[in-house]
């Protein structure tokens, strides 16, 4: 379990600066020399400018005062370069707003593709995740922000020093008058922040909301319950609060900034005021006076931007030291372990589990060991804890007391990566061709898949005949969301992604009801695959289907978390307990008597039971 510690304001704007320009360096470079060109460009021509009046007020002949031309030839040359240098930046930070975008999002979803599984668990993390991908839009900001303040600093060099040229005194007045500016820039940014912060799991409801509206999965039944009028509303219930929680924001902002516009016009009042005192004392010319004032009101708009880029990057920055935090710590969360080798013995003692957000243990001092070859199947009703155990036993999550053994070696010290194969029952449906669905984890480390070896895996597991149907055979795209794409049943699915786990060969196969949607001639067919296959495998199932189950080496019967019974199928009838009533009320489904009313009112009873074969 990871906790996201906090780093200082101006740590995380250096972390941004570094950012921006580690992302696209020649970019950011091109983007900052031309709006500093632009900045600079403005501070020559002003100064030019200013020669050029004092030289047609001094002379007697200006016409014919070749150096006057020059100066004018110099602010019109200006001018054009000025035009271009803003015109092109603007291109070019276009750019460089895309490459940290791109840098960002990859960086958000390496994060989370090398968190714990456990973190997923919990929602301080999503509202990390979606704090962390809200910032892309925040990379946008800061990639405009950085090279707005580095051009902005190197302006407002060019502007003080043609204001130290003109008339110096001024020059602590307009130092000055950044001084409001920066202090409510940065009030306000830090409780935007807090603001998107606090604000995260509103945020997060509202695009699950977005998703279900969006989603062709879930178009089906939000249809048939008719839930479009009352999703919208909630979403829009979710969005005001947001909109109200911003213009309160916006309402605190505004004052702010009134307050500092006031401490910014103050200080131009002392400025005017100097300059008067300037003009009449006869310390200054007229022309010097016009040009020093046209320069402080640009040095207060160049003051302005910097304030205001602070301000962003503040804002912003926080969000990408989250990033760059939990990045860290996830790389230092996965060291490189050694490989698992195939499996001889797997064993649980007194292993204890609890989810995060639950009140009570999903697993209680599970003991139990499988040995290399076996076929286990595990029941239970619902939430009696199947598929927990099973992850447990696949390494995903670690024992809160107890251990989980591989050939002896905690499974946490080893690598099962390649050692195990599991289906859960929300198995992945990729939007790849089929072949690409078959061999995804043999496509992921790197290797080309053999075509002989997915159809093989998709004969075994009776996908072979529906995919050689599609329009493009094997190479046809597995969604309809794409053009020349096709979808497939919930049945057929489940099909491709049991050849998946048999195209990986693993020494553990992991199947979470593997024939929920399958028929009972794929279901017999499956099974009797399985068996071939057993050949120095191990088999774990979870199954509600007693047809699947009995056939299983041993069977594993949980209640609350714990076993409460195991063996085989004759012995676990014999026993005559859990696994027999179980049975029993399976069994007399198929007849074409309906169960008598004592069972279904124990059925009813309980708040999870055993479905249907
Ligand atoms: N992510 C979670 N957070 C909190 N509690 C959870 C979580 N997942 C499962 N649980 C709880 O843990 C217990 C065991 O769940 P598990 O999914 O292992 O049951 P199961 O036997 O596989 O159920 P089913 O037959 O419905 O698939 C249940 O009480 C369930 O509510």
């Amino acid at each position: 379990m990871t906790t996201t510690p906090k780093i200082g304001e101006w740590r995380a704007m250096g972390r941004a600066v570094g950012l921006v320009a580690r992302t696209g360096r020649g970019w950011f470079v091109a983007t900052v020399v031309l709006m500093s060109v632009s900045g600079l460009g403005m501070a020559a021509a002003l100064l030019l400018g200013q020669r050029a009046v004092k030289r047609v007020t001094d002379s007697q002949a200006p016409q014919g005062d070749w150096l006057l031309w020059l100066l004018i030839g110099g602010v019109v040359v200006l001018a054009g370069v000025i035009a271009f240098s803003q015109l092109a930046a603007t291109g070019f930070h276009r750019l460089l707003a895309e490459r940290v975008m791109y840098a960002w999002n990859e960086r958000v979803l390496q994060t989370a593709a090398l968190t714990e599984i456990w973190e997923f668990e919990r929602p301080e993390f999503h509202d990390r995740i979606r704090r962390a991908r809200q910032g892309g839009g925040a990379s946008i900001g800061i990639s405009m922000a950085v090279p707005q303040l580095l051009a902005g600093l190197i302006a407002s060099t060019g502007l003080l020093t043609a204001l130290a040229i003109t008339a110096p005194v001024l020059l602590p007045v307009v130092i000055a008058s950044g001084v409001p500016l920066l202090l409510a820039g940065r009030a306000n940014s830090r409780e935007m922040y807090s603001f998107n912060f606090g604000n995260t799991p509103n945020d997060r409801e509202r695009f699950a909301l977005e998703g279900v509206l969006s989603s062709r999965d879930q178009s089906a039944e939000v249809r048939v319950f008719g839930m479009q009028g009352f999703l919208l509303h909630r979403w829009r219930e979710l969005y005001e609060e947001r909109i109200a929680g911003l213009t309160q924001l916006v309402v605190a902002f505004t004052r702010r900034s009134s307050i500092a516009a006031i401490g910014v016009a103050l200080t131009l009042i002392v400025a005017v005021i100097t300059l008067g005192w300037l003009l009449t004392t006869h310390r200054i010319t007229m022309v010097t006076a016009a040009a020093a004032a046209v320069t402080t009101l640009m040095l207060g708009s160049q003051v302005q931007r910097i304030a205001s880029s602070i301000a962003d990057l503040r804002e912003s920055a926080q969000q990408v030291a989250d990033v760059e935090l939990t990045t860290a710590l996830t790389r230092q969360a996965a060291p490189k372990l050694p490989p698992a080798g195939p499996l001889r013995h797997l064993r649980a003692d007194r292993v204890t589990f609890r989810y995060p957000a639950a009140a009570s243990n999903a697993l209680d001092g599970i003991d139990f060991s499988i040995e290399a070859g076996e076929m286990i199947a595990i029941v239970g009703i619902n939430g009696s804890g199947k598929t927990t155990l099973a992850k447990l036993l696949c390494g995903l999550y670690e024992p809160a007391s107890g251990s989980i053994t591989w050939n002896g070696r905690p499974v946490e010290q080893v690598d099962l990566l390649g050692q195990v194969g599991a289906i859960f029952q929300t198995f992945n449906r990729y939007w790849f061709t089929a072949t690409e669905n078959i061999a995804a984890g043999a496509i992921a480390a790197g290797e080309v898949p053999s075509q002989s070896a997915v159809r093989r895996a998709a004969m075994d597991a009776g996908a072979h005949n529906l995919i050689s149907e599609l329009p493009h055979g094997y190479d046809t795209r597995l969604t309809v969301e794409l053009d020349g794409g096709a979808d497939l049943s919930l049945g057929q699915w489940q099909r491709i992604a049991i050849a998946r786990v048999l195209y990986r060969d693993p020494s553990l196969v992991v199947l979470d009801e593997p024939t929920a949607s399958l028929d009972a001639h794929a279901e017999a067919d499956l099974f009797a695959t399985l068996e071939k296959l057993r050949q120095g495998r191990t088999f774990i199932i979870i199954s509600h289907r007693f047809s699947t189950v009995r056939t299983a080496d041993r069977i594993v019967v949980m209640d609350a978390g714990r076993i409460i019974e195991q063996g085989a199928h004759h012995e676990l009838m014999a026993l005559d307990g859990r696994y027999a009533e179980m049975y029993a009320v399976q069994a007399r489904s198929y007849q074409d008597t309906p169960p008598v009313s004592r069972d279904r009112t124990e059925a009813e009873s309980r708040p999870g039971t055993l479905t249907g074969p």
